[in-house]
């Protein structure tokens, strides 16, 4: 299925805005794009240098040419220039949508998904559309779009022709949630408020989210991917690509002030209750000319696509954050996005200071509950309280012993897959670093009474099998990064435990405690220097792989099921140790 999705908007010469952004975001989303050209720019990366309107008579003849033939599925507007323009549109559209017996006459539900994106002035400061037809453009384009999706300064434009707040600066997340909220009134909809140009903290998104919250009587969310059940009102907050929940071991690694990194973010209002804020780090780049209209046409894309507005606006803004952090450097000015990138590679964000490790990020976000069904398990709870059962305890230890041996190989085969000294080193490490930690095990072992005669003579449990089997088979299926992958669950997840199990043991009321507990000194290890070491040297090779050689989006959902699996086959692990399950 390619459905076709039309542009209404202006031509850039130089291909990185209007109709052009549009139809390459349409193509990379698997859409087949159409367009109707309002007006011809001559325009590069430094600016707009003159604008040649098409008539309102040809425009309104470009779209019956088209929505006469092919079955829209969704629309976007960009620049429609003047105020006979914007009728022009408005009254083509009406005439095609409203007229079939079906429709329900003027109502918005006879359109296609229609996405408004109210292009007023260039980001070069060229007038895009004429101030007096700002009023036309509200009053007829507005009621029949399903989002509008104004940057501040449209905003603010927009707002001061309705005498509504806050006609001036919007430069906070408050007066941002104020200006959408008001916004909401002039008839579309849904509003996506676009805070480019607004400086935005941690602190700012959580405070926004805490007063939604608290608004709306604490019955809102605002959990990372969560929204609340009630439908009364629904507040959610994504934030994409930065540290979440059961992220301590990224954290550790970044080592940075996250709380200091600058953020983008964008307000969504369905209904008078339901918010989604998107936040994302700022990419200090020049390269964002054309960026709203590329935003707007991906919005559009996703939703001819089938999908709802919140993922389609959330997708949205990953794959315009994308557009931007990868990006060559094209003229002399503001240069344009790569908008191609997903047909070549996956979604994944560039290494910044404020996320050096976005792939493994995304991984762990892709998948997760399974990743918290595994680092916040139940044998990790009782491990830490102190609670778990010896008997459990050394069953794990004994089979973590058989586990270690597959593991070890799975280097060895690691060592073999890799081309350079550097690499084959550090894997060939990762084994020493294997047999040293046997040495703990052994004398672990020995402190609960089991010797290594004992620990030989185990048998190996069906869990630890498959997960063993399955870690060399990663490793003979061809794929350096898959292997890599596939072995950092284990790496990541027990840094992960031991870092949370430290930080648990603060908060008295998690019932975790170190002093006295008769499993400290594992805890110990896990989140010592020297394991947390490893970690950081294990993400460093990853990144670097997936920044080396960036998978193609579907080497990538590969590797996203590698990793899922791993992660899964580690939950077993902890269900076998508490289950005493052979
Ligand atoms: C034809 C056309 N449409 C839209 C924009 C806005 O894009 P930007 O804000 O990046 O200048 C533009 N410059 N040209």
């Amino acid at each position: 299925m390619q459905p076709a999705v039309l542009t209404i908007a202006g031509s850039d010469s130089s291909g990185g805005a209007g109709i052009q952004a549009d139809l390459k975001t349409f193509a990379a989303h698997g859409c087949y794009g159409t367009s109707v050209i309002t007006a011809l720019t001559a325009q590069n990366t430094t600016g707009v240098q003159d604008v040649f309107p098409s008539s309102p008579e040809f425009v309104k003849k470009q779209i019956q040419s088209v929505v006469e033939d092919i079955d829209i599925t969704a629309i976007k507007t960009g620049m429609l220039f003047d105020t006979d323009n914007c009728r022009a549109v408005a009254q083509a559209l009406k005439q095609h949508y409203c007229s079939s017996t079906t429709a329900v006459s003027g109502s918005r539900s006879a359109f296609p998904p229609t996405i408004c994106d109210p292009v007023c002035v260039s980001t070069s400061g060229h007038t895009l559309l004429h101030p007096d037809s700002v009023d036309i453009m509200i009053s007829e384009l507005f009621p029949m779009s399903t989002l509008i999706t104004p940057n501040t300064q449209e905003a603010s434009l927009i707002l001061s022709h309705r005498n509504l707040e806050p006609s001036t600066k919007i430069d906070s997340l408050e007066s941002m949630l104020i200006a959408a909220r008001n916004l909401m009134t002039l008839g579309s909809e849904a509003v996506l408020l676009k805070g480019g140009h607004v400086t935005a903290k941690m602190a700012d998104v959580d405070r926004l989210a805490d007063s939604l919250c608290s608004e709306f009587e604490g019955s809102g969310n605002k959990e990372n991917e969560n929204s609340s059940g009630s439908n009364k009102c629904q507040v959610q907050v994504f934030r994409e690509g930065l540290f979440g929940e059961n992220m301590e071991i990224l954290q550790a690694g970044y080592g940075g002030d996250l709380a200091s990194t600058e953020l983008v973010v964008d307000i969504l209002i369905e209904k008078e209750r339901t918010t989604t804020v998107f936040a994302r780090p700022r990419i200090g780049s020049s390269s964002t000319h054309g960026t709203g209209c590329t935003l707007s046409a991906a919005i559009a894309a996703n939703m001819a696509m089938g999908k709802t507005l919140v993922d389609a606006v959330r997708s949205a803004t990953i794959y315009t954050h994308i557009g931007i952090g990868t990006a060559s450097k094209i003229g002399h000015g503001h240069g344009p996005l790569n908008h191609l990138h997903a047909l070549y590679q996956a979604s994944v964000p560039q290494r910044t200071p404020s996320n050096p490790y976005p792939f493994t990020t995304l991984l762990i976000e892709r998948s997760r509950d399974i990743w918290k069904a595994y680092v916040e398990h139940d044998f990790v709870k009782q491990l830490g309280k102190g609670t778990l059962r010896e008997v459990c305890f050394v069953h794990f230890l004994k089979q973590d012993y058989k586990y270690l041996k597959y593991y070890a190989r799975a280097y060895a085969i690691l060592a073999a897959k890799s081309t350079s000294f550097t690499s084959i080193g550090s894997a060939t490490q990762t084994i020493i670093n294997v047999i040293e930690e046997i040495d703990t095990h052994k004398a672990f072992c020995a402190q609960f009474g089991v010797t290594e005669e004992e620990l030989e003579r185990t048998e190996e449990s069906r869990a630890t099998t498959a997960y063993g089997a399955w870690l060399l088979d990663m490793g003979l299926q061809g794929d350096r990064a898959k292997l890599l992958i596939a072995l950092l669950a284990c790496l990541l997840g027990y840094g992960e435990v031991g870092l949370w199990l430290k930080k648990q043991a603060l908060r008295p009321e998690s019932g975790v405690i170190l002093d006295g507990n008769k499993y400290l000194r594992w805890i110990e290890d896990y989140s010592g220097e020297a394991y947390q070491e490893a970690v950081k040297t294990g993400l460093e090779i990853i990144e670097a792989q997936a920044a080396a050689d960036p998978p193609s989006p579907s080497r990538f959902e590969d590797w996203c099921e590698v990793w899922k699996r791993g992660t899964t086959l580690e939950k077993r692990f902890w269900d076998m140790g508490l289950n005493l399950e052979y």
